[in-house]
Formats: structure tokens, sequence, C-alpha cells
């Protein structure tokens, strides 16, 4: 995740790649950064944390804490330390932090990296508005951002942060299926993927309903329409709904723990 923001970030040309300074506690992938991004690799975290001005922090959400505690008294108050974990609460970063430090949850997603992300934000009390300014327009250089209440999140994550798994799934799914009826592996991706990208293009694009959408694509007694049946009788609906709700409820034990 921390290098499809990294990317989306030096693709957008909104800030130069030395000002934005990285640390992984791997040298490999300190050194990989720098090679492949032009951007600051630090010696350690504890540098990172006394230099950095917004401290994105994108370790796993079981790492995270521990991570946070230890960076602690090397922070400046002014920080604002942006967490990206899934189901790790602006309390519980709270407690891993100094006293009033300025957090802010941020659930970004992987298409970032190509300037197409969607991520919701979510300050704590002691961020300022111009802060919160600050992160959405970070974010909104690689993709859309939005400010939500933390309540939201385990929403978010299901229909945003995990959500290119799916879609992954689907454009596969339909590629395979193009190449059962003969058409070549890549073209059939090709095909795929930019049926899936007109298509969202098409809702963000015209605000029509998505059912509005649908219903233009189905011709009576047409192809279309026979698809969308078997669709129906296999449950593809109630199939993307569970899986979602799956999700959700991981992101919500997840945050419980
Ligand atoms: N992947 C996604 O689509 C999304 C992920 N997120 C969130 O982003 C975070 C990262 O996820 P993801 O990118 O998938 O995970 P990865 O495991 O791919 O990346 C985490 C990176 O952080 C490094 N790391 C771990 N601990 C430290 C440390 N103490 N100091 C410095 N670097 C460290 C890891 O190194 P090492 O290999 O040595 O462990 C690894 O390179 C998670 O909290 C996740 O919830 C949020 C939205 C979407
Ligand atoms: O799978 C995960 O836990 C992370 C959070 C959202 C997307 N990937």
């Amino acid at each position: 995740m921390a290098s499809a923001m990294i990317s989306g970030l030096i693709k957008s040309k909104s800030l130069p790649a030395e000002h934005i300074l990285v640390f992984d506690r791997k040298p490999k992938t300190n050194s990989d950064l720098h090679d492949q991004f032009g951007v600051t690799a630090m010696d350690s975290a504890n540098q990172l944390a006394e230099k950095a001005d917004y401290l994105i922090a994108a370790v796993k959400p079981n790492a995270l804490l521990e991570t946070l505690d230890k960076l602690s008294s090397h922070l400046r108050k002014e920080t604002v330390i942006v967490s990206v974990a899934a189901g790790v609460t602006l309390e519980s970063l709270a407690s891993a932090l100094p006293k009033e430090q300025k957090i802010i949850r941020v659930m970004p997603n992987t298409p970032c990296l190509v300037g197409e992300g969607m991520s919701s934000i979510t300050p704590n009390s002691t961020v300022t508005e111009q802060e919160t300014e600050t992160v959405v327009t970070l974010f909104s250089q690689f993709g859309k951002a939005e400010v939500v209440s933390e309540s939201l999140i385990h929403a978010v994550v299901g229909v945003s942060g995990s959500a290119p798994a799916y879609i992954y799934i689907l454009i596969e799914a339909m590629a395979d299926a193009a190449v059962l009826a003969g058409m070549p592996r890549a073209k059939a991706y090709q095909f795929a993927a930019q049926a899936v990208k007109g298509s969202a293009e098409m809702v963000l694009e015209s605000g029509k309903h998505p059912g509005e959408l649908k219903d233009n694509v189905c011709s009576p007694g047409g192809t279309t329409i026979e698809a969308v049946a078997m669709l129906e009788e296999t449950g593809f609906r109630s199939s993307i709904m569970q899986a979602m709700q799956a999700c959700i409820a991981k992101s919500d034990a997840l945050s419980k723990k």
C-alpha cells in the first residue's frame, strides 16, 4: 500500500520526490524505494519520526501500535500521524502515542498506484480543519478522497479498501469466459478490464442509477438479459453482498482486538 501511495504521489508531481521521506525495516526495500521513486530513504524509523510533518504509517495492523509506541518519544507535537491500517481505531492509536498527538485514519486502496484511488479520511479532535484539508488534498493527488466519520470506516473497507480484489476476480472470470469462446488471453483481459472501467465511468459521470444503466444494455429478447437472468439465478448480487458483509465483519472484529 505504501508503494501505491508513493507512486501515486510521484506521478502527480505535487511535491518533489526528495521531500517524501521513507523508512522500511528491510534495508533492501528501503534502498529499492529510493532507486525506484527518487524518494529520500531514512536510516531509521526514529529519524523519520523526528523529521516528518505528516507521518503515514503503512505497516500491518497487528504491528502498528507497537511500532508507534517505539516512535513516540521521537515525535514532534505538531506532527500529524496518518494511519492506513484496517481495524485500528483512533482510540487505540491514541493509546500508543503521546497525549494530544494529532491523528488521522485513512482507508485508501491500491488503485492509488494509477491515480484512481478512493480514500476515506477521519481526523481525531486535535487535528485542525486545515490539517485535514491538507491530507484530503494529499490523497486527492492520486484519486478521490472524502472525510467520513469513524463509524463508516468498516463500510469503506468493504466498498473500496478491499474492493479491488473482488473486481480483479470479476475481470479474471470474464476473461476466462472470453478465452472459452476463443479469444486470446491478453485480449480477453484488455476487453474485460476496459468494460469494467467504462462501466464505472458511466456511473460516476452520468449520475444515473446503475439499474437504469443496466436496463439500457438489455435489448428486448437480446443477449444481455440472458446473462442477467443467469446472474440472478446463480446469486451474483447475494454473493457480492455476503462477501462484503464478511469483509466488514472482519474489519469490525479487528477493531475490537
Ligand atoms: N493492501 C491494501 O490494499 C491495503 C492495505 N491497507 C493497510 O495498509 C497497511 C499495509 O498493508 P500492505 O501494504 O498490504 O502490507 P505489506 O506487508 O505488503 O506492507 C507492509 C510493509 O511495512 C513493512 N514494515 C513492517 N513493520 C515495519 C516497521 N516496524 N518499520 C518499517 N517498516 C515495517 C513491511 O516489511 P516486512 O516485509 O519486513 O514485514 C512491509 O514492507 C495495513 O495496515 C493495511 O491494513 C489499507 C488499505 C488497502
Ligand atoms: O486486506 C486487508 O486487510 C487490507 C485492508 C483493506 C485492503 N487490504
